[in-house]
């Protein structure tokens, strides 16, 4: 099955907890969380307090995506403010597969992610150790870009590896996602879609729904 995962970066933060109650009734499976520390990326978004409040609102999973330095220094923070999975930067963590256990051993869901320059070939000995590889389609650090177009074959690549090794990892594909470019990453293996803008824009329980009706 197909998950969305509206990025709640594109929210209006005003009314963060409505917007989060919205799309969980639209029927979206995920929250994709995007934490920024203006290091790794220029900007800077919100960290735990703002995670730990809209715990609150819903019970569907929390997909953390750590856009940060070093994010081993803060895994266990992540945790304990709700998060279900959480995805580290193959590019910010000078020891991933030890990032990866830490992860793993609270008991929840480890992904690695990929800036849109970074080989496939860096994650190769960690694929079989992490639930889920986010694949990003545009530089990381603000919704609204638009889609890198070498990405749908970085993903079928990806998928090749996947299956080749017997594996059932998730791929999450991340940046510049819309109604129109949809189909075209799950066709080449995506099965975790992040969209911000595209759902936030507008009327978000219409847009999830849109988005739910063309990935089945
Ligand atoms: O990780 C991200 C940015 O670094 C966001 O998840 C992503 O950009 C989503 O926004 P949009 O769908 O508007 O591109
Ligand atoms: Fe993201």
């Amino acid at each position: 099955m197909n998950i969305l995962a509206p990025s709640i970066l594109s929210a209006d933060f005003s009314k963060l907890g409505e917007e989060v109650k919205a799309i969980d009734e639209a029927g979206a499976q995920y929250v994709h969380i995007d934490v920024m520390d203006g290091l790794f990326v220029p900007s800077i978004s919100y960290g735990m307090p703002v995670i730990k409040s809209i715990r609150k609102c819903t019970d569907r999973f929390f997909d953390a995506h750590l856009m940060i330095e070093a994010p081993e220094r803060y895994i266990k923070d992540f945790y304990e403010a709700g998060c279900d999975l959480i995805t580290v930067h193959q590019e910010a963590t000078t020891h991933l597969d030890r990032t990866i256990h830490q992860i793993k051993e609270l008991g929840i869901k480890a992904g690695v992610a990929l800036n849109p320059a970074t080989p496939l070939e860096t994650i190769k000995y960690v694929l079989p150790i992490v639930d889920m590889v986010l694949i990003m389609s545009v530089n990381p650090g603000f919704g609204g870009q638009k889609y890198i177009d070498y990405s749908t074959k970085k993903i079928r690549q990806l998928k090749e590896m996947i299956d080749d090794r017997g594996l059932s990892t998730d791929i999450e594909v991340d940046g510049g996602i819309n109604t129109n470019n949809v189909k075209e990453v799950i066709k080449a293996g995506a099965n975790v879609i992040v969209a911000g803008s595209a759902v936030f824009k507008g009327d978000n329980r219409a847009n999830v729904k849109e988005f739910l009706e063309l990935m089945k």
